[in-house]
């Protein structure tokens, strides 16, 4: 039995729809390609590892927003709810390294008065974080996801990230910090916009 074959029966089922063997593959390819050995002992289960690894890092492209944000409270709160410091790890869409840093979410609910269970929001930012990204349409796809699904008057998103891509290679960097946000009805005003950005950004 040839090693891809051996790869295809050891792969036991796929639940998701991250195609493991497929990975498996690629990964046996690309320690070839740098000069390395896929079957010296340490690297042997690589392949497996990386196929497992990222199945997670990119679970949310099999996920919908919707599964999280459909359980909501009726609760008389038209004020701003704000939750920050939600930490992520993202990959980079342009070179599939990490990007990681901080969520902050906010919203005035709506008319309708529809809230979110607070880890919900953190929910929200694992669909979007684990799939090959750029952190503006991350942050984007955030505060459109709470527009659609919870009505709200108002929705800003602020996301701050260090990039990979920007530390460990290319322009080598590291510490430099990307600043992202996205803001959605009444939080666009300037009032209620500035005391968001004060609540978010004033640690
Ligand atoms: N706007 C944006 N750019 C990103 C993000 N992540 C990575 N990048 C940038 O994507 C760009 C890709 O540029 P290219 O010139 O195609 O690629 P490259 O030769 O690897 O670029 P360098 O990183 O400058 O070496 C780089 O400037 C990255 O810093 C992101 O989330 N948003
Ligand atoms: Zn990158």
């Amino acid at each position: 039995m040839n090693e891809i074959d051996q790869l295809e029966e050891a792969n036991v089922g796929n639940p998701g729809a991250v195609d493991l063997v497929r990975i498996e593959k690629a990964v046996r390819e690309i320690l070839h390609a740098i000069g390395e050995d896929p079957d010296r002992d340490g690297l042997k289960d690589t392949p497996k590892r990386v196929a497992k690894a990222y199945s997670e890092f990119f679970s949310g492209l099999h996920e919908d927003p919707a599964d999280h944000l459909g359980t909501t409270f009726d609760i008389e709160h038209d004020e701003l709810v704000l939750v920050k410091d939600i930490p992520f790890y993202s990959t980079c869409e342009h070179h599939l390294v990490p990007f990681h840093g901080s969520a902050h979410i906010g919203y005035i609910p709506g008319p309708e008065g529809k809230v979110t269970g607070l880890s919900k929001l953190a929910r929200l930012v694992e669909v979007f974080a684990r799939r090959p990204q750029v952190q503006e349409r991350l942050t984007t796809q955030i505060v459109d996801a709470l527009m659609e699904h919870l009505e709200p008057r108002g929705a800003i998103v602020v996301v701050e990230c260090e990039h990979m891509c920007m530390s460990m290679r290319g322009v080598r960097k590291p510490g430099a910090k990307t600043v992202t946000s996205a803001v959605r009805g009444q939080l666009r005003e300037s009032a209620t916009r500035a005391e968001a950005m004060s609540l978010i950004l004033g640690k």
